[in-house]
């Protein structure tokens, strides 16, 4: 068995996250809601908040990487830079002429210059060679886009197996997330050995959504973000590589509170998980395995929409999935559902990183043997994510022997 990821609870070795920076500078009332953000985080608490979180994990013996560093280092590589500078370009609202002289600006910057204005973005008044677009802008709109969204690694990418697959976002405040992750994984010196198993130009698929429940099982959430083209598409590519023998479609609410379903459900033992109280009598399943024609276009057995406790648990060979009985009553659990209650990040079984506020759903993982790593999340949390969603689990162990 090779290193990556096979689970969500075994011994996490190496996590990639994005310490907030001034991307999040960009955010004002009037373009907020578009970024995706439910405020406007005080930034520098923001960036405490964070080196908090990567210091838990630090002094859990996790290696932490940081995609800005990773991007950086990608951009020194010629190849890279051109493709980053290309793609960058293709935004059709950019005009032939800034086009032109914004290429050759951005060829000459460093690359740690580089990677500030890729994901902090550029605005119309800092960029001085006038153009016809230029002048017919605004001062404060932006000629690139910043990528506030970038703090929640989870969602651009997702390792599957050995290779991390390339995600494909839905909502176009984020879609060039995943070009930035592509380069990382294509060019940086540390991935030579991978090949990213999915592309930012397929169906819809965010690694928010994708849950590996067992080593050969995937759950992969299907609502606002991926789109049941995007599980189909993921489904096929995992069957048919190997990389599982039973993935399990679960559609959920089509809203903003459960964007992906792992907002709503996230695993904190091997055979445990903390799940919203308010939906759990009625999340379903739909189990999808490799057809017995793959040359006649059914290459996929699909089942019937099932109990998802149900379903998952016989994908996953146990006699039982059980859910952490938090017992909330319905109001305070949609409070903290709302504040990422259940987006917990394990960091081995039965030891999860959890936001210190959502005091009702801590405690009752507390009593269910669950140990919880409280830290503070106040301004990450407007963004709606918590620590699973600002996490992308490059490296876990595999799980002991039961
Ligand atoms: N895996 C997650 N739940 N990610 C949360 C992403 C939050 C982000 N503001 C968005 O709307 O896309």
């Amino acid at each position: 068995m090779g290193k990556g990821v096979r689970t969500e609870t075994g011994k996490l070795r190496t996590v990639m996250l994005h310490r907030p920076g001034d991307e999040l500078r960009r955010l004002t009332p009037r373009n907020n809601d578009t970024l995706l953000f439910d405020g406007l985080p005080w930034v520098d608490r923001a960036q405490e908040e964070h080196d908090g979180f990567a210091q838990v994990l630090r002094d859990r013996g996790v290696e932490v990487l940081y995609l800005t560093q990773l991007l950086g280092e990608t951009l020194n590589d010629g190849l890279a830079r051109s493709r980053a500078i290309d793609l960058t370009l293709t935004d059709k609202r950019l005009g032939d002429q800034l086009r032109a002289v914004l290429r050759d600006h951005l060829g000459e910057l460093h690359p740690d210059e580089l990677t500030t204005v890729l994901t902090a973005g550029l605005r119309n008044d800092e960029f001085p060679t006038r153009t016809l677009v230029t002048s017919l802008l605004a001062e404060d709109d932006f000629i690139i886009d910043p990528l506030p969204n970038l703090l929640f690694t989870r969602d651009s990418s997702v390792w599957i197996g050995d290779d991390p697959a390339v995600t494909s976002l839905a909502m176009p405040a984020r879609s060039r997330e995943t070009q930035l992750t592509e380069l990382i994984y294509d060019h940086h010196p540390r991935f030579a050995d991978n090949t990213p198993i999915y592309g930012w130009d397929r169906e819809h698929v965010e690694g928010g959504d994708v849950l590996a429940l067992a080593d050969g099982v995937l759950a992969i959430g299907v609502g606002e973000r991926t789109t049941p083209a995007g599980a189909e598409r993921l489904a096929r590519t995992v069957l048919e590589a190997g990389l599982a023998h039973t993935v399990l479609a679960v559609p959920i609410d089509q809203q903003r509170a459960t964007m992906h379903l792992d907002t709503v459900c996230t695993m904190v033992d091997v055979d445990a998980v903390v799940m919203y109280p308010n939906i759990a009598h009625r999340l379903s399943a739909v189990k999808v395995t490799a057809g017995p024609h793959s040359d006649h276009g059914d290459d996929l057995s699909v089942g019937e929409l099932r109990p998802f406790l149900e379903v998952a648990a016989e994908a996953m060979g146990i006699d039982q999935l059980r859910v952490i009985d938090t017992g909330l009553d319905p109001v305070t659990a949609e409070r903290e559902q709302w504040d990422d209650g259940n987006n917990t990040l394990a960091v081995e079984p039965r030891v999860a990183i959890a936001y210190e506020r959502n005091t009702e759903t801590n405690a009752r993982l507390e009593a269910a043997g669950i140990e919880v790593i409280p830290i503070a999340g106040s301004e990450l949390g407007s963004g709606r994510g918590g620590p699973r969603c600002m996490s992308c689990p490059v490296e876990r162990e595999p799980l002991p022997p039961s």
